[in-house]
């Protein structure tokens, strides 16, 4: 299996209340099995996944790929570039797109999806959420927690002013006691925030689902990413899960998330941790072999100012993205 280090860079610094993401960093992995040949991205974000260095130590110790999924389970960035690799070389030699591949009914033509809007100003929030309005996008996700609460009330309350009917979601990264997300969602119902994400610290599970039920839906992605969705489920601490498959292991093991957090009763946006185009692409069939495809967090290709693929095998138009349909990913 041959592994090869690539370097993007985004177009801005998405500032989060966890720090700016400024750059990504991985490994694209070439695999044949099946008769085929693929290609997987492992794109490890530190704090969400094993770092640079772990992912690559954890590729170069791969013999057999097949093998090996076994035995990378705590590295989940490696493990997604091998999984969708092996997993795009079975779908093609089915001749199946991998939505086909991984679904049991028909995937989705298409994949609505939000767009991401980092911390900002008041007017600037609300003029770039205009803007994704315009373009077609039917929800835009604000990041908030980076400055005050009465900063991110003023924001969030132009955006809706800007856009009165768009799906609106905010993600905090864990940026707030219970009493601050407490406040927060109050004020942010009447807003008619259609989720608030990750509002309290991953560990805070018993927290999360006592800010349930008060007119916003909480959902959560470092708690999953974290501590898996049983301690999720156990906790009742959420309305929705954040699939990212790069930190879950891969898209197989993400759908297998999926599946369990629907019997659950829980809603799933499958999103990416600002990954390139395979792994992009990957995401996108994901969500598309979901029975229910809400609108996902897969427009993060605008972030890069540089990608793994020319052109974008997954654009974004009119809000949505069209699900590759040839055998394989991309
Ligand atoms: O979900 C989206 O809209 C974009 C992805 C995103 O916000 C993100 C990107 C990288 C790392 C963490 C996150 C996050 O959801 O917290
Ligand atoms: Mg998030």
């Amino acid at each position: 299996m041959r592994v090869e280090p690539f370097s993007l860079s985004l177009t801005r610094p998405l500032s989060t209340a966890n720090g700016p993401i400024e750059a990504r960093e991985g490994f694209l992995v070439h695999v044949e099995h099946a008769g085929e040949t693929a290609v997987g991205e492992a794109t490890p974000l530190p704090g969400w996944t094993e770092s640079l260095e772990e992912c690559r130590a954890a590729l170069e110790a791969v013999a057999d790929p097949v093998s090996a999924l076994d035995e990378m389970g705590d590295h989940p960035a490696a493990r997604h570039a091998v999984e969708m690799a092996v997993a795009g070389c079975e779908a093609r030699s089915n001749g199946e797109s991998l939505a086909a591949w991984l679904g049991e009914d028909a995937p989705a033509a298409s994949v609505p999806v939000n767009a991401t809007v980092g911390d900002d100003t008041p007017a600037q929030t609300a003029a770039a959420a205009r803007e994704a309005v315009e373009a077609g996008f039917p929800a835009v996700k604000i990041k908030v927690g980076v400055g005050e609460q009465s900063r991110d009330r003023e924001r969030l309350a132009a955006v809706r002013d800007a856009c009165p009917a768009v799906e609106l979601r905010a993600d905090a990264n864990e940026a707030w006691d219970r009493e601050t997300a407490a406040d927060v969602v109050e004020w942010a119902a009447d807003l008619d925030l259609a989720y608030l994400e990750q509002p309290l610290s991953a560990a805070d599970l018993s927290g999360h689902a006592a800010l349930r039920g008060a007119g916003v839906g909480i959902a959560l992605d470092e708690s999953l990413a974290a501590h898996g969705l049983d301690a999720v489920l156990a906790a009742d601490a959420a309305d929705t899960v954040v699939l990212k498959p790069m930190t879950l292991g891969g898209p197989v093991a993400a759908r297998t998330v999926a599946r369990r957090a629907h019997e659950a009763g829980v809603d799933t946006v499958v999103t990416t941790t600002i990954d390139g185009a395979y792994a992009r692409a990957a995401a996108v069939h994901l969500a598309a072999s979901l029975p229910s495809v809400p609108a996902c967090g897969l427009g993060t290709g605008a972030l890069l100012a540089t990608d793994l693929l020319d052109p974008d095998p997954v654009p974004v138009a009119e809000g949505a993205v069209a699900v590759p349909t040839h055998p394989g990913v991309c």
